[in-house]
């Protein structure tokens, strides 16, 4: 069976939660890049694979998906066999809704504040611009009011955000994270809530995590 394809390239954050999944159950695969310098993202053959124009996009045969979390949740499906942690909690739906409730909260509460942060401090200044202070100070605002959820939350379950093992709600959050972890907020910020940070440090001890987190640095995964 040919191996899947992964459309983008690792550094791309959406792009390396998928290839975190990909690593989490060692399944096959190819990453097949996009030339964003030629602007190839908005040509017809890469709109075909994802009518936004954006990275990734992900072929098995016949199948063409977009949206790194649909994929991610796919390629979960697909390898219930192979992924040990069950990181999609199949199986039980009360679990599972559990999952997808803290991967909406990494989707639409924690990812759009590093999001912003890292928008003002690595995309706006990389174009000629100057940060928006005013946009890094609220965004990190925001940041730490969800944090202080994750403290407590993290406090009960003993371990990650769904329960007491491993879910993609906790994996999902690594390719922003790993970014914002460069700049100088992360110390402050997470350094005031330890069960977060512990948190953390369990996720960049996984061997997936850190082979994607070398592809993410231009490096062999
Ligand atoms: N919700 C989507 C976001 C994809 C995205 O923003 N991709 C970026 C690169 S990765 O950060 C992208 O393709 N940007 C170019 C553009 O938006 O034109 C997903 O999860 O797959």
């Amino acid at each position: 069976m040919s191996p899947v394809k992964v459309f983008g390239s690792a550094p791309f954050t959406n792009v390396a939660r998928v290839l975190l999944c990909l690593e989490e159950v060692g399944a096959d695969y190819e990453i097949v890049d996009v030339d964003f310098g030629a602007r190839e993202h908005k040509g017809p053959d890469h709109l075909a694979r994802n009518p936004f124009g954006q990275v990734p996009a992900f072929q098995d045969g016949d199948l063409m998906l977009f949206e790194s979390r649909a994929i991610c949740r796919y390629i979960l499906r697909k390898h219930r066999a192979t992924d040990e942690a069950n990181l999609l909690r199949e199986g039980d739906p009360s679990e599972s809704a559990v999952v997808d409730a803290w991967l909406d909260v990494e989707a639409l509460r924690y990812e759009p504040s590093v999001h912003a942060v890292f928008v003002q401090r690595r995309v706006v200044p990389a174009l000629g611009g100057e940060p928006d202070e005013r946009v890094i100070a609220e965004s990190v605002a925001r940041l730490r009011e969800t944090l202080a959820v994750y403290e407590a939350r993290l406090e009960a379950t003993r371990g990650y955000l769904a329960g007491g093992e491993v879910s993609l709600a906790d994996l999902s959050h690594f390719p922003y994270t790993r970014y914002f972890m460069e700049m100088p907020y992360a110390a402050p910020v997470f350094g005031a809530y330890p069960r977060v940070t512990a948190w953390w440090e369990r996720l960049l001890a996984r061997p997936s995590v850190r082979k994607v987190a070398a592809m993410m640095s231009g490096g062999e995964g």
